[in-house]
């Protein structure tokens, strides 16, 4: 388990991450959503060592850099030409990797019929799935993939989706993933994670279920203990007395009682609201 603890960090003129406590679980697929320079990129270099901060980063109550942490993060460096294969075992000869079955990697990611292609001739969605395919070799404990499917075609994206959903995911692994595709982001991930302006607003649990609800106390009597317990009841500002929460369970019961008011929302309207309010 990943747990970040009291994390900062300022430069001169701006605070990017403020207060960030989180716990990432191995075995689950998070997804980070935030504008534009709200700080996601800067979280997972932080929990790659890559910028200096305030607080721990922790992975199994260690220091992270202990970790072995495999990431696909803004524009990944390959060698243009050298080709898709000759990049792959380059990178396995420099970070230590022994006994990849590069063929394996390949054929799963779907690009072993281009191996031998130099990386400069090959399109932008198989440089996305060679860039996951070297992400996870010799099998991470923490996968970070920023934008994974960022200019992909649609059928790109549904086959980077695929891969993290079904080749991915491992008991022993944790994911994380930004993006500022919804669906995407809503279809792959077991949690989702609001970013703003460096802070964290909100997380929830994903159902899967495609609406969400959001619930308004009709008054503060009316917090009923089983609600708040909900696994899939979350603030929605987690840090202010807001009377408004998440609901992102199915069980309509649950909100229909009477305490409450509720709305159903999208995913694209959630974020909305979390973010422009
Ligand atoms: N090395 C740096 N020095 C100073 N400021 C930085 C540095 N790196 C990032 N920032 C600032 O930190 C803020 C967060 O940037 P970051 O790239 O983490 O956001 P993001 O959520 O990943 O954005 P995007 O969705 O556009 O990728 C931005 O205001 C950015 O300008």
């Amino acid at each position: 388990m990943i747990s970040i603890i009291d994390l900062n960090l300022q430069t001169k003129k701006q605070i990017i991450l403020e207060d960030i406590n989180l716990n990432f679980k191995d075995g689950k697929i998070y997804g980070l959503l935030g504008p534009n320079g709200s700080g996601k990129t800067t979280l997972f270099k932080s929990i790659l060592g890559l910028t200096n901060y305030d607080g721990e980063i922790l992975y199994n109550n260690r220091p992270i850099k202990y970790a072995h942490v495999g990431k696909l993060i803004e524009y990944p460096m390959f060698y243009n030409n050298l080709t898709v294969l000759e990049n792959l075992k380059l990178h396995g000869a420099y970070t230590n990797l022994e006994n990849i079955d590069y063929k394996e990697i390949l054929s799963n990611f779907d690009i072993y019929e281009a191996k031998d292609k130099k990386y400069s001739e090959i399109s932008l969605g198989m440089k996305q799935r060679l860039g996951i395919a070297r992400a996870i070799m010799g099998d991470p404990s923490v996968i970070l993939l920023d934008e994974p499917t960022n200019g992909l075609d649609p059928l790109g994206i549904k086959s980077v989706r695929n891969l993290i959903k079904n080749s991915l995911r491992k008991p022993t692994n944790c994911i994380l993933i930004s993006s500022h595709n919804l669906t995407e982001i809503e279809s792959i991930s077991d949690e989702l994670i609001f970013i703003k302006k460096g802070r964290i607003i909100t997380k929830i649990k994903n159902n899967n279920n495609k609406l969400f609800y959001v619930v308004t106390l009709k008054n503060k009597e009316s917090l009923a203990g089983d609600f708040l317990e909900n696994p899939y009841v979350s603030k929605l500002h987690l840090e202010s007395n807001f009377n408004k929460y998440i609901y992102s369970g199915d069980d309509e019961k649950l909100i229909k009682d009477g305490n409450y008011t509720f709305e159903k929302y999208t995913l694209e309207d959630l974020y909305e609201e979390i973010m422009c309010s």
